[in-house]
């Protein structure tokens, strides 16, 4: 398994906004996070990425236990990710940001860097600065940093949202394409994208996992219907 977490719970105050959570990823598989408004998916992502500490539980990454590593190392260890806004750095061109996500020496990675731009379809505006670029097109320049990285896990933080239609068409075909070297974690409440992308499925409501299975398992769950209905399952 590339990503074992077991029992992982983290609390706010008196609110548990993730209560118990086991999940595992084999390497390369591409699972979906998908849960109402307040699940505790984003809580989730952000402990395996070492951006919060657990309340409870353990976090394996790779046979290792980095429940207490912090998020700098276990993104050198090959946990790479994106955030619900996307995080470049405005001033930097995009190809200077997919060299900082290389964490690398600048020099060395630098035609590596465009190939990753190209990846993403953003070759033409690799000398552009990231603050002048689209909300959209600064989505795809996080995942060509992401990816600058050689993640084994990439944790997506819903890259859809704010994307108008044919952007999330492009979002689409970019995530068909990933190495298959990586394992994907996607968080997403665009339900279309989560199902033409994913291998499984799980569902949190309320801080407690509820399912995982395949798409098809998934689609026909009367425990992913409830927890959708806003009803406790
Ligand atoms: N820093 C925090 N302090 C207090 N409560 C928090 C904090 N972060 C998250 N929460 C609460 O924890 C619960 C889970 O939040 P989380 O953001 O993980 O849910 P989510 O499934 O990602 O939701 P969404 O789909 O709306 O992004 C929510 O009730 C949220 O209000």
């Amino acid at each position: 398994m590339i990503l074992r977490v077991e029992n992982l719970g983290r609390r706010y105050g008196d609110l548990a906004a993730l209560d118990g959570v086991a999940l595992q990823l084999r390497p390369g598989e591409r699972r979906a996070l998908i849960g109402p408004n307040g699940a505790g998916k984003s809580t989730l992502l952000n402990l395996v990425a070492g951006a919060q500490r657990p309340t409870t539980g353990r976090i394996h990454f790779n046979d290792r236990d980095v429940t207490r590593i912090g998020p700098a190392r276990r993104a050198r260890l090959g946990i790479g990710r994106t955030h619900q806004h996307p995080a470049v750095y405005p001033t930097l061109t995009a190809m200077d940001n997919v060299l900082v996500g290389a964490r690398r020496p600048w020099g060395r990675l630098r035609p590596n860097a465009r190939e990753y731009l190209a990846t993403v379809g953003l070759a033409d505006v690799a000398g552009v600065r990231a603050g002048s670029l689209s909300h959209g097109q600064r989505r795809q320049l996080e995942l060509a940093m992401a990816l600058a990285g050689e993640p084994a896990l990439l944790l997506l933080d819903e890259p859809a949202a704010g994307l108008a239609p044919p952007e999330v068409e492009l979002l689409a075909g970019l995530l068909a394409t990933m190495p298959k070297t990586v394992a994907v974690l996607l968080v997403e409440h665009h339900l279309d994208l989560v199902y033409g992308f994913a291998d499984n499925v799980t569902v949190l409501h309320s801080g407690r996992h509820v399912h995982t299975g395949t798409v098809a398992e998934t689609r026909r769950s009367p425990e992913v219907k409830a927890a959708y209905a806003g009803v406790t399952p």
